[in-house]
């Protein structure tokens, strides 16, 4: 048959059809492309020897399922339990829960490559489109920014912001007595408010107020409610079409609530700024270098609100699970008191020296950062141009990698009994936990800068309440790992508590 016959024929068959056929036509074309490139990625992807369920394989769909569902570190977990320490759950997404990997991935490489965060879970703030310290991926602009605030979180900067910690840990001390006095507390609530009125005298020259007027600052309720929201943004943008329809998918109250938000911010921030003061807050640091690096005022803004949710959020999840693990858990309770009552005999003794000679308290804080990681998901990184080798594995370029955190602190492999609170692991010199597993604070040149604060942060509230209160819990059936949700961090739920005074301060 000569093209022009065949041409006639086809145009006449089109011409014929009736519109049921056009879209039959079309819906069988659609399911075509989606087997035949079901059948690509699970076969011949360039990661099709990687294990993992095949229905998270081939779109996806069950990434951003898992990520808004809230439950996304026990999945990853039990998909690590079925297929190994490297497995597959995204078309382009592989997953490691083995020490092998923090190295490879997150350090400087012996190979000199570098893998960057992901763009597509990294996003800059649409409102405003400024670049921060947390979210950058282009490593030469963020080691400018991190030499920036490097000053920030030297040792001369820690000493002042060890006066700000004690200031607000006697504040909290004082809400405990009071409120305790009453009835059963929410710790929670407390610990929340006590982090966010130390960053927001950092990041923003002045507290939010919550510990003071004994009530969360809608500021407050605006960052803890977006961490639920920005898990629907990495959903979302990991998934085709969807990203167009943002602005839709995207409730009114939500998207006017970021816009006032940032608005907000970039006002508290010119306030900070227009102040006249030697007080070496974050915001001295960023202003000194401000007209240098050409900052604007959004940048200066997002770099705030950034710190805040990195500084505080994170050390008030630590303290409440640090408390639910030591009521549950009466021997590694009374251990504690003990050291902490035999080491000291009132609040003022308590400073960054002298708690750093507690070893018990120190192991009951590293596991629990072990048992309950504050960041508890995987941060995903890119891999470079040619590939690179993980945990020694050869990872194509362009995958999303990362070492899941609450996978990697639970594997058996790493820790003997894993979901048992022991903090004897840590002090223990014959324990043959690979403790270098665990790594909250992650490595690396985007290693978390304020580690020495939270540290000095965590083990001084901790300190001095073990030394004033007993405490109980108050809701004998809370399940702590059950009853919380994982989106990118943590959404916990209350921790109600029974107060005792000991001593007065
Ligand atoms: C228990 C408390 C904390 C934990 C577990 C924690 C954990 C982390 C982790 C895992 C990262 C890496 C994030 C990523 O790769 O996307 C990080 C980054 C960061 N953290 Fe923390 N953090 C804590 C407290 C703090 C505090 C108190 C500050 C002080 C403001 C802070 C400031 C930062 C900054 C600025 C970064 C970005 C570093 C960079 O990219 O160069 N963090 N943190």
């Amino acid at each position: 048959m000569s093209p022009t016959v065949q041409r006639s024929y086809l145009s006449r068959a089109i011409e014929q059809a009736d519109l049921g056929t056009c879209v039959r036509a079309f819906l069988g074309l659609c399911a075509l492309y989606v087997i035949g490139s079901a059948v690509y990625t699970i076969y011949f992807h360039p990661l099709a020897r990687y294990p993992g369920p095949k229905r998270a394989v081939v779109s996806n769909i069950f990434y951003s399922k898992a990520i808004v569902g809230g439950d996304s570190a026990k999945i990853v977990k039990s998909l690590h339990d079925k297929y190994g320490d490297v497995v597959r759950w995204g078309p382009n997404e592989l997953s490691f829960a083995c020490a092998e990997a923090w190295r490879d991935i997150y350090d400087r490489r012996k190979d000199g490559k570098v893998l960057v965060k992901d763009p597509l879970f990294y996003r800059t703030d649409d409102t405003v489109r400024a670049k921060q310290i947390v979210s950058i991926s282009d490593p030469e602009e963020h080691a400018q920014m991190r030499k920036m605030m490097s000053h920030a979180f030297s040792s001369r900067a820690l000493l002042e912001q060890e006066e700000l910690i004690q200031h607000y840990a006697d504040d909290l001390m004082g809400a405990i007595r009071e409120r305790g006095a009453q009835g059963p507390i929410n710790l929670v609530e407390f610990f929340n408010w006590t982090t966010f009125d130390v960053l927001g005298e950092l990041a923003f020259g002045e507290p939010f107020g919550s510990l003071k007027n004994r009530k969360t600052d809608p500021w407050i309720a605006i960052i803890l409610d977006s961490i639920k929201f920005n898990a629907w943004d990495v959903a979302i943008w990991k998934l085709p079409i969807l990203p167009r329809l943002q602005y839709w998918l995207t409730p009114a109250k939500v998207r006017e609530g970021g816009i006032k938000h940032a608005y907000e911010s970039k006002d508290k921030i010119l306030k900070r700024a227009a102040k006249k003061t030697d007080r070496k807050d974050f915001v001295s640091y960023i202003l000194a270098k401000r007209d240098e690096l050409h900052i604007t005022d959004w940048e200066m803004a997002a770099h705030s609100n950034a710190l805040i949710v990195a500084g505080s959020e994170t050390s008030a999840t630590v303290l409440s699970g640090l408390h639910y693990y030591l009521l549950n858990n009466q021997y590694a309770y009374q251990k504690l008191k003990e050291e902490v009552r035999g080491r000291f005999n009132s609040v003022e003794e308590v400073d960054a020296k002298s708690i750093e000679r507690l070893p018990y308290l120190t192991a009951c804080i590293e596991e629990t950062f072990r048992i309950y990681p504050p960041i508890p998901i995987a941060m995903p990184r890119v891999t470079p141009k040619g590939g690179c080798e993980i945990a020694g594995k050869y990872v194509p370029e362009g995958t999303t990698v990362g070492v899941h955190m609450w996978s990697v602190t639970h594997n058996p492999r790493h820790f003997a009994d894993p979901d048992a609170f022991r903090p004897e692991r840590w002090t223990d010199p014959d324990c043959t936990d690979n403790l270098d597993a665990s790594k909250p604070f992650l490595v690396g040149p985007r290693m978390c800068m304020g580690i020495n604060m939270a540290w000095i942060e965590v083990r001084i509230i901790l300190a001095k309440i073990t030394l004033l209160y007993d405490l109980e819990l108050y809701d004998k059936n809370l399940d702590w790992n059950r009853d919380q949700c994982c989106y990118t961090l943590w959404q916990k739920p209350d921790l109600f508590v029974k107060v005792t005074p000991r001593i007065s301060f």
